[in-house]
């Protein structure tokens, strides 16, 4: 049974905790691209844009309109230490937010590290 707090980000209990890490795991894991995003997040538009600008394809979890959305978001702060959205995974690797993905794509980092991830093509 969940507790009566479980849809705000910090009353969940410590089993939906683990259950909301490994589903988000288990997506970062088996994804290329991952942003975890809220529909009304103009940080997380930004990001979606330079993606989809730079032809990367990429998995979207808009977290507002997930049921267990807060619970994962809770679970990605403990994992990550990144308390907002959007929170980007590529290759696997924990990036961060629109600033860290902005400052890597500045630093032209951005684009080998979609390549090493096969999200984007490598010629
Ligand atoms: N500096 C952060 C800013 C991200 C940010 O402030 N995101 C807001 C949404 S636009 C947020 O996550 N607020 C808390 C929440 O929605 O739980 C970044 O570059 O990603």
């Amino acid at each position: 049974m969940g507790s009566i707090f479980s849809s705000s980000s910090g009353g969940a209990s410590k089993e939906e905790l683990e259950i909301a890490m490994d589903k988000a795991k288990e997506i970062v894991s088996s994804t290329s691209v991952v942003v975890f995003s809220k529909t009304y997040c103009g940080y997380c538009k930004r990001v979606k844009q330079l993606l989809t600008q730079l032809g990367a394809s990429y998995k979207v979890i808009e977290l507002d309109k997930e049921s267990d959305g807060a619970v994962v978001q809770s679970a990605l702060a403990n994992w990550t230490g990144l308390r907002t959205v959007p929170n980007v995974f590529i290759g696997g690797n924990h990036i961060g937010g629109c600033d860290s993905v902005t400052e890597k794509h500045q630093a032209g980092q951005l684009i080998p590290l979609l390549r090493s991830a096969g999200a984007v093509n490598s010629e």
